[in-house]
């Protein structure tokens, strides 16, 4: 009898998995509307000409292959966090700010899981919306965290529930964690207005509750990488405590090479000492150090003036042209096509993704029938779109809703 003979055969990942499935048709029609990765105006994966650049210091400076500390690269690290607070946070201008570099945010969000399982004092519950990205349920369930949801999309109005998200919050047990989606909400593309931001920065404050906010594309919802951070930045201007997780994977477009930050802000710089030692008591045992090329391009960026302005044109020009796409989508279906139902959402969500509101039988048709491939969750990638495919989505979406 085998070792492993009792090992189920899993479930291919709801939104990588699409992209395997998307490979798999070779009908030159095919769409790939699945994986939140930016695809410029001609379908193709882009390399920021900022990255390009840093890339040719970095090979130029000849740097060794040493081990980084286990935080991972200091001036990274403190330059991400400069990205995220802004440069006159107070928690930063204390040194109350505790960061280590991550593999990417799926990596900064299970070091924060694994803190908060082993160190947060309160209940060990963590609240995410509902939708919410896919991976979070397993990675903080695989640290050791129960996970609850709280209300988030309304259906009817495809829109945002901010009274049900109120009473799910104002509900919740005292000092329970709540995940937080900086901007660009993934699936949804919807996010809180600052107004509203303002509210649930009062109640969870009332309530004791702890904000864990993942903020994995800063300054690709807005093209600014200032406004994108403002609930992280008001929250912390308000006093609380927060966990933070960073993502470079879309914003510098170094998904592959797993960039991220993650940060807990503390109260003063002795306790940020105690916290940072703790990070490095997780982060040994799970992967010793994190990867060099990745954080030396983001560090190379974020501490040059120049690349930094070129970067932040770059994030804005990534930002429009999903805008641009939103804004096309949205004609095709309400004028061209007279597509049946309401399609203003398409143009009022923001970020990566527009959340459609086709069903899960709609989108299998898409899938078999036009090629076109998008998470079952009726969410699709917005930059997967460009001036050739989208003629051709808009006209499949108006076949599959008739
Ligand atoms: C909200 C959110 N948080 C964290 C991550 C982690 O990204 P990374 O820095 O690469 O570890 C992603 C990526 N999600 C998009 C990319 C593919 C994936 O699921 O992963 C997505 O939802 O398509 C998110 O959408």
């Amino acid at each position: 009898l085998s070792t492993w003979s009792a090992v189920p055969a899993g479930p291919p990942d709801p939104i990588l998995g699409i992209t395997e499935a998307f490979k798999a048709d070779k009908d030159p029609r095919r769409i790939n509307l699945g994986v939140g990765a930016y695809r410029d105006e001609d379908g193709k994966p882009y390399v920021l000409n900022a990255v390009k650049k840093a890339e040719e210091r970095i090979s130029a400076a000849k740097l060794d292959k040493e081990y980084l500390p286990i935080t991972g690269l200091p001036g990274f690290t403190s330059n991400a966090a400069k990205l995220a607070y802004g440069a006159d946070s107070v928690p930063r201008n204390q040194n109350a700010i505790a960061v280590t570099q991550s593999i990417s945010g799926t990596g900064a969000l299970r070091i924060g899981g694994a803190f908060l399982a082993r160190h947060y004092p309160h209940s060990k519950t963590i609240y995410v919306p509902s939708p919410t990205w896919g991976n979070h349920i397993p990675l903080f369930k695989d640290s050791g965290l129960e996970v609850k949801y709280y209300r988030y999309f309304d259906k009817k109005t495809v829109g945002l529930d901010f009274e049900g998200l109120k009473e799910d919050l104002q509900n919740a047990p005292e000092g329970s964690i709540v995940l937080l989606h900086a901007c660009a909400h993934n699936p949804t593309g919807v996010d809180p207005t600052q107004s509203q931001w303002k509210d649930i920065s009062d109640f969870v404050a009332e309530k004791k509750l702890f904000p864990f906010f993942d903020m994995a594309y800063q300054g690709f919802a807005s093209g600014s990488t200032d406004r994108d951070a403002f609930a992280v930045r008001y929250f912390v201007s308000q006093g609380h405590q927060i966990a933070l997780s960073q993502s470079f994977a879309k914003n510098m477009g170094l998904y592959g090479e797993r960039v991220g930050a993650f940060s807990l802000t503390t109260a003063n710089e002795e306790e940020r000492k105690r916290v940072d030692s703790q990070l490095k008591i997780i982060v040994r045992p799970m992967y010793s150090n994190p990867p060099l090329h990745g954080a030396h391009i983001a560090n190379t960026i974020l501490s040059d003036p120049e690349l930094y302005q070129e970067w932040e044109g770059e994030v804005k020009g990534m930002a429009d042209r999903i805008i641009n796409m939103r804004e096309r989508l949205y004609q095709l279906l309400s004028n061209d096509f007279r597509t049946p139902g309401e399609w203003s959402h398409v143009k009022s969500q923001i970020g990566m993704f527009s959340f459609t509101g086709l069903n899960k039988e709609q989108c299998k048709v898409l899938a078999e029938k036009a090629h076109i491939y998008m998470t079952m969750d009726g969410r699709i990638s917005m930059a997967g779109l460009n001036g050739r495919n989208i003629e051709y989505f808009a006209k499949s979406v108006d076949a599959a809703v008739r």
